[in-house]
C-alpha cells in the first residue's frame, strides 16, 4: 500500500489535514504542465472602494453541474469539469467522502501573485464545509489567521503535489491568505474543490 503522510494540524477550532504527498512527484509534474497548457486562465478584476483592480492571480471555475459560485463581490460561470479535474475528484474519494462539484483554479505567476486573507464561508457552501486544496509548482507560504483571537496564527508551506484539507469548523473561525514574496518564485497552480449547495 501506498505510504502516506497525513499531518493533523493542531489548531483550536479548526480541522486541518496536511497531506505532503496525495499526489506522486511524477504525477504532479504531469498534472501541472498540463493544466498550465489547458485550463482557461483568465484575469479578472475586482473593483475596491470605486476602483477597478486587477487580480494578483489567474483563475479558471469548472464544475460538473452550470451553478455559478460568487466570491469576494465576483460570479464566475464554471466551464465542464477538465477531464484531469475529474480525476483528481476520483482520487479525492480515497481520502474524504466528502462530494465535490465545483474546482476554483488560481495560478500565481510569480512571487507577485497573491490571495488576500478570507474565509471560504459563502452561503452556498454550506455549513462546516470541507476543502480539498492541492498544490502544484513552486512551494508557497500559507497563513492562517483565527478570527477572534490575534494571537492565533499559523504558516503552513504548501508543496508540489500535496493536499490541504480544511473542514468542520475552520472556515467559521479562521481565515486564510497566499501572501506575495520578494523571494525567487516559479508558477504555482492550486486547485480547491468545494461542494456547492443549490
Ligand atoms: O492558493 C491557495 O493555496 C489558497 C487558495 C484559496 O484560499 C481559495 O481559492 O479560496
Ligand atoms: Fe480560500
Amino acid at each position: 500500500m501506498k505510504e502516506t503522510h497525513f499531518r493533523k494540524i493542531k489548531l483550536r477550532d479548526a480541522d486541518i489535514i496536511y497531506l505532503q504527498d496525495f499526489l506522486s512527484g511524477l504525477e504532479a509534474n504531469a498534472y501541472f504542465t498540463q493544466l498550465m497548457e489547458e485550463l482557461k486562465w483568465e484575469q479578472h478584476y475586482i473593483k475596491l472602494f470605486g476602483k477597478t483592480h486587477a487580480q494578483p492571480r489567474l483563475t479558471a471555475l469548472y464544475a460538473e453541474n452550470d451553478s455559478s459560485y460568487t466570491y469576494s463581490g465576483l460570479t464566475l460561470q464554471p466551464h465542464k469539469f477538465h477531464p484531469l479535474l475529474k480525476n483528481l475528484t476520483e482520487k479525492l474519494k480515497e481520502i474524504t467522502p466528502s462530494p465535490f462539484t465545483h474546482c476554483l483554479a488560481n495560478l500565481y505567476r510569480d512571487g507577485n501573485d497573491s490571495m488576500g486573507l478570507h474565509s471560504d464561508d459563502e452561503k452556498e457552501l454550506g455549513q462546516n464545509p470541507v476543502i480539498a486544496s492541492i498544490s502544484l509548482g513552486a512551494t508557497r507560504k500559507f497563513r492562517l489567521k483565527h478570527k477572534e483571537f490575534k494571537d492565533q496564527k499559523q504558516d503552513l508551506l504548501l508543496e508540489h503535489g500535496s493536499l490541504l484539507l480544511m473542514q468542520g469548523t475552520t472556515q467559521h473561525y479562521w481565515k486564510h491568505e497566499l501572501p506575495r514574496t520578494k523571494k525567487e518564485v516559479g508558477p504555482r497552480i492550486n486547485l480547491t474543490f468545494r461542494n456547492i449547495i443549490k
